[in-house]
């Protein structure tokens, strides 16, 4: 039987327009929270839910319009405003039966104490990220939502407005909003963030008409901006029909006449991808994440992730190198290298390379290590050779027999993994492995072995997440070790990276 939190819901729902199939069931866990269950088997095409824009809680469709408007609060400032806004009217806001649903925050790292982060996150792709992160918000709230507060007009109350319900309202803005079309922006979507998440293996995406261009978006998830966005026409004309057939059958969009909708643009809807059978969960994708994502976004992790990465910051590379060469050397050689036409991941004050979930190092990282490790008179020459005789047009240049293109291309093995290379991604691995603390990865392994997901959330989500990746530095390791077996691709595949807006300071 559903939860009593979860009738009120429905009944909340009915009462705004959105329509849902017969063939879905909410199931309501202490634990887990709200997942989805097919009652029967669904089909590819099936619209399984329908949800009119205007009950979604948006800056657009909150009561406090006026004042996040004539505040300039702007994007998820102003959806975070209005979040505390219709909570601060308790049973009085239009959206009651909705917030009633919602945890009140999202186990995401943000609401984690700065001293949790420091201790659970510490060497990870998100410490730096999720501390930095806390700092903003803070200073978002501080700049924006507090002098609100002190307009008598307004007669905003405290309580629903402290710093501690803005990281709340962060937090769910984080893990379930979506966007919605340009007149809304992001907003919470009703219904549509009951999914939960599978990568890669979705079986439902939600899909917003866009009343600007009448094409559809279909928006893989929540908070889009490592979300895959696809572009599908959908069929017209055609009708939606969510009853259940007395026979106990479950009838969802009658696919015969109609698996889609009619393009009305004030409506959104989840699409079912794929065949789903009874009994089983259903899925939505939030995007191609790695665990660093998953966590910092939505405050969990999967076991076997293959979109999970490790960065070797450009830091640390120097700092190798300046411990064996010369301050002096270091620079020139990076200098060389971005001559060559070379750049790492992110910008030029935080730059990264990425190592894939394989242990395999991004191409521009093995090139800089190559020109560090030349030997004087080779690195002279080739730095004469890019100052006057590089071959402009195909934008190459020799080196002892060797090609340095100035795009990572067509790379012979030999000419970028000799042994001396292979030695210095091994001490990479070593330092980049150090930020992790004194814990070896097998102390982690029996921690997370001992740990309870649902008790001990944040410590198995961040066990989880270290451990991942420091596998992949084993594997980079091994891939040190056995250089000629490896293959050398072109790391500038769309794979999704958690993106870091700062240097590392550990
Ligand atoms: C959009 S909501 C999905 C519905 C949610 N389960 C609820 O109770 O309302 C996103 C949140 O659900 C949880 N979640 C979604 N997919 C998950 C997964 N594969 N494993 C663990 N938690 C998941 C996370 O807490 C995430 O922040």
């Amino acid at each position: 039987m559903a939860s009593r939190r979860l009738r009120a819901f429905k009944r909340w729902m009915k009462s705004k327009g959105l329509e849902w199939s017969d063939a879905l069931e909410f199931v309501d866990t202490p634990e887990e929270g709200v997942e989805v269950r097919a009652l029967c088997q669904l089909k590819e095409g099936d619209v399984v839910a329908k949800m009119p824009k205007e009950a979604c809680l948006t800056t657009k469709t909150s009561g406090a319009r006026k004042i996040i408007e004539e505040a300039g609060l702007d994007g998820h400032l102003g959806l975070a405003f209005a979040i505390m806004y219709e909570r601060s009217l308790d049973g009085d806001s239009p959206f009651a039966g909705y917030l009633q649903l919602l945890p009140h925050q999202e186990c995401v790292p943000i609401v984690w104490t700065l001293d949790e982060v420091n201790e659970l996150l510490c060497g990870t792709e998100l410490h730096q990220t999720v501390q930095e992160d806390k700092a903003l918000i803070y200073d978002d709230w501080k700049e924006n939502i507090l002098p609100l507060l002190d307009l008598a007009p307004l007669k905003l109350n405290p309580k629903f407005f402290g710093v501690e319900q803005y990281f709340a309202a962060k937090s769910l803005i984080s893990s379930r909003s979506f966007e919605i079309d340009d007149y809304h922006g992001f907003g919470m979507v009703p219904l549509a963030d009951l999914f939960n998440h599978k990568t890669g293996a979705e079986d439902v995406h939600f899909t917003a008409m866009s009343s600007n261009d009448e094409s559809d978006t279909d928006v893989d998830g929540c908070n889009d901006d490592e979300g895959i966005v696809k572009e599908e026409t959908l069929a017209q004309n055609s009708s939606i029909d969510m009853t259940v057939l007395n026979n106990g059958n479950c009838n969802v969009s009658d696919s015969d006449s109609s698996s889609v909708s009619d393009g009305d643009t004030s409506m959104l809807e989840m699409i079912m991808i794929k065949d789903v059978s009874s009994g089983t969960e259903v899925f939505n994708t939030y995007g191609l994440l790695g665990n660093a994502a998953l966590l910092h976004r939505y405050g969990f992790t999967e076991q076997d992730n293959s979109y999970d990465i490790v960065n070797i910051d450009m830091e640390l590379v120097l700092q190798w190198c300046t411990s064996v060469f010369s301050d002096r050397h270091s620079r020139a050689r990076v200098s060389l290298w971005r001559k060559l036409g070379y750049s790492a991941c992110g910008s030029q004050n935080s730059e990264y390379f990425e190592i894939s979930f394989d242990g395999e190092p991004q191409i521009e990282l093995l090139v800089l290590l190559h020109i560090m490790l030349l030997p004087d008179n080779a690195y002279h020459k080739l730095d004469l050779s890019v100052a006057g005789n590089c071959d402009e047009s195909s934008g190459t240049t020799f080196l002892n027999g060797n090609i340095f293109p100035s795009k990572a291309f067509n790379m012979s093995k030999k000419s970028l993994l000799p042994k001396k290379v292979c030695d210095v991604l091994s001490s990479l691995a070593d330092m980049r492995e150090s930020l992790y603390g004194l814990k070896s990865i097998e102390d982690d392994i029996e921690a997370l072995g001992r740990c309870s997901l649902v008790r001990e959330r944040k410590l198995y989500h961040s066990l989880m997440l270290r451990i991942n990746e420091r596998k992949i530095l084993q594997r980079l390791r091994n891939y040190a070790s056995q250089p000629f077996k490896n293959k050398i691709t072109n790391h500038s595949s769309p794979r999704k990276k958690l993106k870091r807006t700062t240097k590392k300071t550990s």
